[in-house]
């Protein structure tokens, strides 16, 4: 196995440095965007949920924090993928497990996401639209 390049020695200039960090955790997001179907149809859905809530008049701030669950999860997944294709590229039963549960820590969050947006949002698009 290769050697593991050395860490790039920490910048002495606090904010430099946060900036930095910054720019990678940017880079991680452009990455997720351009190879994650997912994560661009969950941040539609996201963006979509917000505008309806600004049209109903319902409170934003449940749907941006199940937006940002359901987004940084999805990051987490896509890392672990990277990862496990990068330690194991042929099949194993370990590899299968960790994409699984990862896959599924989504789903949960999604489901819990789409039963909140329900909640949040059935009464009154029901009064809006004039059926209840
Ligand atoms: N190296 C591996 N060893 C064992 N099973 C694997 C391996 N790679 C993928 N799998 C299985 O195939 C499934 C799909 O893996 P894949 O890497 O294609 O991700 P994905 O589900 O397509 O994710 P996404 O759609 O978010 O890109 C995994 O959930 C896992 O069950």
């Amino acid at each position: 196995m290769g050697r593991v390049p050395p860490r790039p020695r920490e910048d002495p200039r606090p904010l430099k440095g946060v900036l930095r960090s910054f720019g990678y955790a940017l880079e991680g997001l452009r990455y997720a965007w351009r190879v994650q179907r997912n994560f661009r149809l969950e941040a539609y859905l996201g963006l979509l949920a917000l505008l309806l809530a600004l049209w109903l008049g319902v409170d934003p701030l449940p749907v941006l924090l199940f937006s940002a669950l359901v987004l940084s999860l999805e990051l987490m997944n896509t890392a672990l993928e990277a990862l496990t294709d990068l330690t194991s590229p042929v099949y194993h039963p370990l590899a299968k497990a960790a994409k699984d549960a990862a896959a599924a820590a989504v789903l949960l969050a999604s489901l819990f996401a789409l039963l909140g947006g329900l909640y949040l949002f059935l009464p009154p698009l029901l009064r809006r639209l004039g059926l209840s």
